[in-house]
């Protein structure tokens, strides 16, 4: 994995192009419920409140499932809506069935009991692999649902070829959705993985150590390049304002072999693996009416 730190630019790895196939194999699923059953998969998304960047995920996504023959059926919430509320509804969509995947739009507001609303999601329907059935599935390695940035960048390094046993990972963040999960699938793929988060001391010395590093913190370009080991495979799933991502990118390339842009990385990625599961689960739940 060794390259030399000067004259030298990383390959891309284009999360837009991969999750395009991705969306495609989703669709052609799809197409075929729709044709067995009469009804497309639905996907409920749940939105509360109007954080722009979430109305905008949502959106997007809805927007994705609309190409991709998905139904959406969308679940607006007003800021204040309680967690007693928000369980309601989830649990009203648990049990309705004619959706086939639940999408419960996260941050949710200080106010809400994450974790209640989260858990309020059927197992069968955790498309987005938020429920802590889920997570103990992925942690065990049995078959399930993924969380779906997790899920997008085991599919993008596994697109790249990239060997993972015995690499050291290093993944920056312990979000319950993004940097555990991820740190979890790599250990899985028996990379020896050291967990960073905002109570880490020298953060840069353990990033120097990185064969693999996945930057999952939040904060705009918090990763400097220098830091990064020459060869390194960099995988920036930061979603800060304006589209920038948690690494430096320019500095970055010119260290690492394979670095996931901002935009066109992981984002669309998160997107692909919720279509693709939201059909795996409207496939299964069709094969348990039979
Ligand atoms: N319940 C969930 N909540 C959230 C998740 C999640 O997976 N489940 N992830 C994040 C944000 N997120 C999806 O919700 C998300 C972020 C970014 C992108 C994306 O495709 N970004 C594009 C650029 C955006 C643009 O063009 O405007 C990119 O990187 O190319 C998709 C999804 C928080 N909450």
């Amino acid at each position: 994995m060794t390259q030399p730190a000067t004259d030298h630019t990383a390959r891309l790895m284009d999360g837009a192009a991969l999750a395009r196939r991705i969306v495609d194999e989703a669709a052609a699923t799809a197409a075929g419920i729709t044709s067995r059953t009469g009804a497309a998969p639905c996907l409920a998304t749940v939105l509360v409140g109007d954080d722009p960047a979430s109305v905008t995920y949502v959106r997007m996504k809805r927007n994705r499932c609309a190409r991709a023959g998905i139904e959406s059926r969308h679940v607006a919430l007003p800021a204040g809506v309680t967690t007693a509320e928000l369980v309601d509804t989830v649990t009203g969509l648990s049990e309705d069935p004619s959706v086939h995947g639940i999408l419960l739009q996260h941050p949710m507001g200080r106010h809400i009991d994450e974790r209640a609303a989260f858990e309020a999601i059927a197992p069968g329907k955790d498309v987005d692999g938020v429920t802590t059935h889920a997570f103990a599935a992925m942690a065990f390695g049995l078959p399930g649902f993924v969380s779906c940035t997790p899920g997008g960048i085991m599919r993008l390094l596994d697109a790249h070829d990239v060997d993972l046993a015995g690499k050291h990972a290093v993944v920056v963040g312990r979000s319950a959705i993004l940097g555990k999960p991820a740190g979890m699938l790599l250990l899985g793929r028996d990379a020896t993985v050291t967990y960073c988060h905002s109570r880490t001391r020298d953060l840069a010395a353990h990033v120097r150590e990185a064969d693999v590093l996945v930057a999952a913190v939040g904060r705009p370009r918090f990763i400097g390049g220098d830091a990064i080991k020459p060869g390194a495979v960099v995988i920036d799933a930061g979603y800060n304002e304006g589209n920038v991502g948690d690494v430096d990118f320019d500095t970055a390339r010119r260290r690492a072999s394979l670095i996931t842009p901002v935009p066109g990385g992981v984002g669309p990625m998160t997107i692909a693996v919720l279509l693709s599961q939201t059909v795996r689960a409207a496939a299964h739940q069709e094969s348990l009416r039979r």
